[in-house]
Formats: structure tokens, C-alpha cells, sequence
């Protein structure tokens, strides 16, 4: 009896305290949907029927005359930020104020995504960056930049010996990004040959099914940090042992091999391993070298597979503007000894305003959380009212939604390569735009990525014409636990080659 009493005292006050955290927005004078009991306002990601990022999307439109939202993840007040110039804010002028990601990984329980500048905070993360960013100058990409003019060429020859590219059966094509981008990655972080084209079951692509493959592990894990809060007290680790024993073993034989035979790269494990002995600000011990290697693994090949995926997957189901990139890179490669050299390849405006519409159309990313590190106090547009936005308190950005509001960009829902051409682009509002995140916490990587994709899509458009297979599902709908936008049932290709 007094167990029964207790259990539904304690049921009770549960109740009324979650009730009364729901309140946090509305006294603040901040409007946003209502939040339903335990789940807040992403009860469809419980469900799993949506992930986080599509649920702000759909509340984005639907508080459109507003510059903020108030809404919770289950008890936790979060601010979704409409206002590009409040996002400007946020990530540029007051960075000061949102320094940190709202995620926390361990160290100890997960020393390579632990040791990542995606999760280091304060100032951990500044130091870190600012010793990482050197390893993605514009130099180092021109020197990286022929291991992807070859594995372009290797990836033309492969799809020209896949039977169902070429028989109209279709092939993924997110499957065929990630073999060339892995091979980048191996090449340019280990020097070492991943032969993804090659081998069926390479040892990077084994690496990369364990790791990030729908349904994997870190897909899973990332999913429940960040949607089921409390779960970030529990020493969960994104990176599978098996993933972090097999890198770990990588990078010590490429930096032993190097030692024995004196061999100096100039890549970006040279960077890092150098770190060790020039670094006098943080202690870069060996274990640092291999996770920021390995990090480099992890960031480098996923994202940009699904960028360039996503290029291919719009070239296709858009003929015009596949007729019209093949033409400036044909001209391109014709111009050059039918090669495509580094700068010639960076000029190509066309080639650039498709990489960027297909950033815009589809974000492999649909929004970013960063978390209030200092109090920050400004004035609500439309109220003209102040709100404080107190420490801690979580700050959604919805990439997805921005990149998809007709107030931005007019027919958004149109592949429109032209909006990133000459002045067109000048008329682009700030931080409407923002793929790569913005400021000075924005993707790391974002040279390599862009680099890679360019040059496998150049490749590609000029050997193959491309069309939508229909096993493709479309309209595309995206895997709802899956952070990273995934479509469903993948996207299938047919090639006929260019004689
Ligand atoms: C083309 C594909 C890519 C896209 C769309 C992309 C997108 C992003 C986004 C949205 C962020 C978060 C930015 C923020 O918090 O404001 C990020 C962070 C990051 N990305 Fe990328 N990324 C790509 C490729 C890469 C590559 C190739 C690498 C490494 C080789 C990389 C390394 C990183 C790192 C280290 C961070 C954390 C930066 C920090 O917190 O200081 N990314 N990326």
C-alpha cells in the first residue's frame, strides 16, 4: 500500500514538474508549438518516424512571421533561430556567447570521436582547430589533389565494368561515391592504397560498413545522445571498438613504416605526428595522432560521399543542367591535354553553382545544435521585447528549412544551378546558405570535400550520361534515425558511356 502511494506521489510531482518546465518558453514571451508530456515536441522522432532535423523544418514553416521558436527536446527548452541575421549572430558576431556543439562524447569512453573538433569545447577545441587547420590549406589540396584525379579515373573504368550500371538495372549511387571517396581518404590521410575499387571487401570499406552504414552502430549512437538527452551521462562511444582497434593499427604501421624507411610526406599525418614535438600550447600524445587521423577518416569520406550522390542523383533526374555541366567540363578537359589540372578545375562556375544548388536543395545535414555557453541578451524582432538566452540552453539551426524557404530562394523545390552564378549569388542573403555550418566553428574539412566531389563528378559527367533508375523511391524520403540525410532505398543510376 505504502509502495502504491509512493509510486503515484512520485508520478504526480513528476508530472507537475515537467508541466511546469513546458512553461519555459511561454513566460519568456516566447511563442511555439505546444509540447506534449515526456516527448516535448519530437514525439515523431520516438516514433521514429522523423528525425529532429525534419520536425524543426516543419516548425520553421509554421511560425513564419517569427524570429525565434521556443520548443523542447522531451524537457529540454530549445531555441530554433528563423532569423538569418540572429544565425549571423549566433555563429559569427557573438560567437563568443555559443561556442559549443550541444553534444557531449567522452574521452575515455570514446577516444576518437572524444578527441574530435566536432566535440571538443572551450578552450580544448580552439587550440585543437587551430593546430588541425593548417592540414587544409589550399597547398595541401593541390598536393592531395592528383590521388583524386586518379581515383576518378579509376572510378570511370569501374562503372564502365559494373554490369547493371550500364544494363539499365541500375546501380547506388551512394555506394559508388563512398568507394571513391574512401580511396581519397586513404590515400591523403595514410597514404595508403584502400583499393575500394578493386576489392569487394577491402579493408576500407569493411571499415566503413562497421562504422557509419545505415542501422551501424554509430548511426544508432548518435541518434540516442542526441535525441534521448540523458543518455549523454552513460559512457556511450560513437566510434565501434572494432572501428577504433582496426585505425589505431593503421596509423601506427603507416607512421612506423614512414620512421623505418625515412620517409616524410607532406600530408596530414605528417602534420599531426609532427604536433607531438612542435606543439608547446596542449600535449599532443600518440594517442592524440591516431584519433585525429582516424578523425579525418571518419569526417572525410561520409559526408562527401553523400554530397557527391546526391550531385549525381540531381544531374540525372535534371538533363538540362547535365548537358550543360558536361559541356564547360568537356571544354575544360579538351583545353588541357585532356586532363583537368587543380586551378582549371576550381574556375569552372558551372560545376560550382551545381555543387552549391545541390548543397542547397539537398544539406546532407539537416540542422546543427550548438549549445549558449554565456548568457547573450538581445531584442525579439517582432515583440521588440529583450529575451535572454540563458547558459546552456540549446540553439537549433535549420539548414534543411532555411535552404528550402521560398522567401530565400524563389522555387526552392527547383534544381536551379543559375542561383550561384555571377550576381545571382551576390543576392543571396547571409546565413540562408549554410551547408558547412558558418563562422569560425564551420566545417573543417570543407575544402577537401568540395575538392573531392568536383573532381569525381567531373569525371564522371564527361565519360557518362546519367538517368534516374526506378528503383529509385521517389519523391526521396529520408531515413528518420539517421542524422545524416539518407534516402530510402538509395539512389539507382543508369550510365551509357560518351564515346
Ligand atoms: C562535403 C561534405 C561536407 C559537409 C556538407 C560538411 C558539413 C559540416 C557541417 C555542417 C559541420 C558543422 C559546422 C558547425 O558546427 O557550424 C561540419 C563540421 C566539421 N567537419 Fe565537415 N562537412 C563535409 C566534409 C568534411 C570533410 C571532408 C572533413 C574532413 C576531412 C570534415 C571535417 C569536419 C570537422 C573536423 C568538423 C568540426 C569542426 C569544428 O567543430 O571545429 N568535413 N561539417
Amino acid at each position: 500500500m505504502i509502495t502504491a502511494i509512493f509510486v503515484v506521489v512520485l508520478v504526480t510531482v513528476v508530472y507537475y514538474l515537467v508541466k511546469l518546465n513546458h512553461q519555459y518558453w511561454k513566460k519568456r514571451g516566447v511563442v511555439g508549438p505546444k509540447p506534449k508530456f515526456l516527448v516535448g515536441n519530437i514525439g515523431k522522432t520516438f516514433l521514429l518516424k522523423a528525425q529532429p532535423g525534419e520536425i524543426y523544418a516543419d516548425i520553421y514553416r509554421e511560425y513564419k512571421q517569427h524570429s525565434v521558436v521556443g520548443i523542447f527536446q522531451s524537457f529540454t527548452p530549445v531555441l530554433l533561430i528563423r532569423d538569418p541575421d540572429l544565425i549571423k549572430e549566433v555563429t559569427i558576431k557573438s560567437f563568443s556567447h555559443f561556442r559549443d556543439n550541444d553534444i557531449s562524447v567522452d574521452k575515455n569512453a570514446d577516444p576518437i570521436f572524444g578527441r574530435n573538433p566536432f566535440s571538443l569545447k572551450g578552450e580544448e577545441w580552439k587550440i585543437v582547430r587551430a593546430h588541425l587547420t593548417p592540414g587544409f590549406t589550399s597547398g595541401k589540396m593541390k598536393w592531395v589533389y592528383p590521388y583524386m584525379e586518379t581515383n576518378s579515373q579509376k572510378m570511370v573504368k569501374f562503372i564502365q565494368e559494373q554490369p547493371n550500371a550500364m544494363n539499365g538495372k541500375g546501380y547506388e549511387a551512394k555506394e559508388l561515391c563512398t568507394r571513391f571517396t574512401l580511396n581519397n581518404v586513404g590515400d591523403s590521410v595514410f597514404g595508403v592504397e584502400a583499393r575500394c575499387f578493386e576489392e569487394e571487401n577491402s579493408e576500407f570499406r569493411q571499415l566503413a560498413k562497421d562504422f557509419l552504414s545505415p542501422g551501424g552502430w554509430a548511426v544508432l549512437a548518435l541518434f540516442v545522445t542526441i535525441v534521448f538527452r540523458f543518455a549523454r551521462i552513460l559512457p556511450i562511444r560513437l566510434v565501434p571498438k572494432k572501428v577504433e582497434e582496426k585505425l589505431t593499427d593503421i596509423v601506427t604501421q603507416a607512421l612506423r613504416h614512414r620512421e623505418r624507411n625515412n620517409i616524410v610526406r607532406n600530408d596530414f599525418l605528417h602534420i599531426i605526428s609532427q604536433l607531438k614535438t612542435t606543439c608547446k600550447d596542449y600535449e599532443f600524445t600518440d594517442l592524440d595522432v591516431t584519433a585525429h587521423a582516424a578523425g579525418f577518416f571518419t569526417d572525410g569520406y561520409e559526408t562527401s560521399a553523400i554530397v557527391m550522390s546526391f550531385i549525381v542523383f540531381q544531374l540525372a533526374a535534371n538533363v538540362e543542367a547535365q548537358a550543360k555541366l558536361r559541356q564547360e567540363v568537356t571544354a575544360a578537359f579538351h583545353g588541357n591535354d585532356n586532363k583537368l589540372p587543380y586551378d582549371v578545375l576550381q574556375s569552372l562556375p558551372y560545376l560550382d553553382a551545381v555543387v552549391n544548388e545541390t548543397l542547397r536543395s539537398l544539406p546532407p545535414i539537416y540542422a546543427l545544435q550548438k549549445v549558449c555557453t554565456e548568457d547573450f541578451t538581445f531584442t525579439i524582432k517582432e515583440t521588440n521585447k529583450p529575451l535572454v538566452i540563458e547558459k546552456g540552453t540549446p540553439i537549433a539551426l535549420p539548414i534543411y528549412a532555411l535552404h528550402s524557404d521560398p522567401e530565400h530562394f524563389e522555387e526552392p523545390e527547383v534544381f536551379k544551378p543559375e542561383r550561384f552564378l555571377g550576381a545571382n549569388r551576390d543576392k543571396i542573403k547571409k546565413c540562408t546558405f549554410i551547408p558547412f555550418g558558418e563562422g569560425p566553428r564551420a566545417c573543417l574539412g570543407q575544402r577537401f570535400g568540395v575538392l573531392q566531389v568536383k573532381a569525381g563528378v567531373s569525371y564522371i559527367i564527361k565519360n557518362y550520361e546519367m538517368t534516374v533508375n526506378k528503383k529509385t523511391q521517389l519523391p526521396l524520403k529520408f531515413d528518420p534515425t539517421n542524422i545524416l540525410m539518407t534516402p530510402i532505398g538509395g539512389l539507382w543510376l543508369d550510365f551509357k558511356k560518351i564515346d
